[in-house]
């Protein structure tokens, strides 16, 4: 039930207002598409593409942002969120859903790092509830074996060749030292690293986090090559030990998914084509429509 034009009626500026929030918060913020794109995954996984993520805890209430693995969610995803919504109130009061914000803003976000345009489906209702505790095993984390996150993607409805798509958005943005130095930083083995990276990237990476147990907010670029273009290089760069995290090497080393690394490697308009048919997937996935759930005045509280 939810439609390309959902909002025709209602909001005719909805797209615009979008569109517009968008470009000025990525052009003052060059982290806002990778941490939207990350944000929507986070908001999508557990219980469906809602807004859950949004909520702020209360008193009463611990909600799925205080979740230790949503800690890292950057401002920026939240903020581009909220701007557009503050504008889409005055345009249209109580009409448009934080979650529809988030899965439009995510593709005019892609977009403008050069990434492929698909078409986002509106009508999503917010959800009325977000609780941390429900967050536990619909998430992947890198320490995952690969079993383990091709599991989490197929309870979701995802093949490994979409699991595989979803995770070239690995071509921009970054990632915390302390997500990828277990593998890179392993004292106990005096500054061995683990053989599937590049040994000059190990060392290059060692060097970059040497001091994240002070400073945990240092963080390496997950593309190396091009951290700001979304394009295929992210795929290029696996078989050349430049992956930085775990689960991004295991796409190549794990007989499951290097096929699909190799064919996405080789050829970027696969890769669009197939990342844009798993992202408008993932945009569908556990939608709540019609009456349930609800249209949040403010995209942190429920109503
Ligand atoms: C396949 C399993 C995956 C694992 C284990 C994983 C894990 C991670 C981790 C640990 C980070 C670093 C977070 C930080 O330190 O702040 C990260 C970053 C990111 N992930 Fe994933 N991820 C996976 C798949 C995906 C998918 C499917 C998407 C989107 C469709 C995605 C989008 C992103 C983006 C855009 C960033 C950069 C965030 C930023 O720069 O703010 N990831 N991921
Ligand atoms: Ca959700
Ligand atoms: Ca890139």
């Amino acid at each position: 039930r939810l439609s390309l034009d959902f909002y025709r009626q209602s909001c005719p500026q909805f797209s615009k207002i979008i569109q517009d929030t968008v470009t000025n918060k990525q052009i003052t913020s060059p982290t806002t598409a990778a941490a939207t794109l990350r944000l929507f995954l986070h908001d999508c996984l557990p219980n469906g593409c809602d807004a859950s993520v949004l909520v702020s805890s209360t008193a009463f209430n611990r909600a799925e942002r205080d979740h230790e693995i949503n800690l890292s969610l950057p401002g920026d995803g939240f903020d581009v969120v909220v701007r557009a919504k503050t504008a889409l109130e005055l345009a249209c009061p109580n009409t448009v859903s934080c979650a529809d914000i988030l899965a439009a803003a995510t593709r005019d976000l892609v977009v403008m790092l050069g990434g492929p345009y698909y078409n986002v489906y509106l009508g999503r209702r917010d959800s009325r509830i977000s609780k941390s505790s429900l967050i536990d095993g619909h998430l992947p984390k890198p320490a995952m074996p690969m079993s383990q996150i091709i599991e989490i993607f197929s309870s979701k409805g995802f093949t490994v060749e979409e699991m595989v798509a979803l995770s070239g958005a690995h071509t921009i943005g970054f990632s915390h030292c302390k997500e990828f130095t277990s593998d890179i930083y392993n004292y106990s083995k005096s500054f061995q690293y683990d053989p599937q990276y590049n040994p000059r990237f190990a060392q290059g990476l060692q060097k970059a986090c040497a001091d994240y147990r002070n400073n945990p907010t240092l963080s390496v670029f997950n593309d190396i090559m091009t951290p700001n273009k979304f394009d295929n290089v992210y795929f290029q760069n696996l078989p050349k030990g430049l992956g930085l995290l775990k689960s991004d090497h295991g796409l190549f080393t794990d007989p499951r998914t290097r096929p699909f690394v190799e064919k996405f490697a080789a050829d970027e308009k696969s890769f669009f084509q197939a990342f844009s048919q798993a992202m408008q997937k993932l945009s569908l996935v556990g939608v709540q429509t019609g009456r349930r759930g609800e249209i949040r005045h403010r995209c942190d509280q429920i109503n």
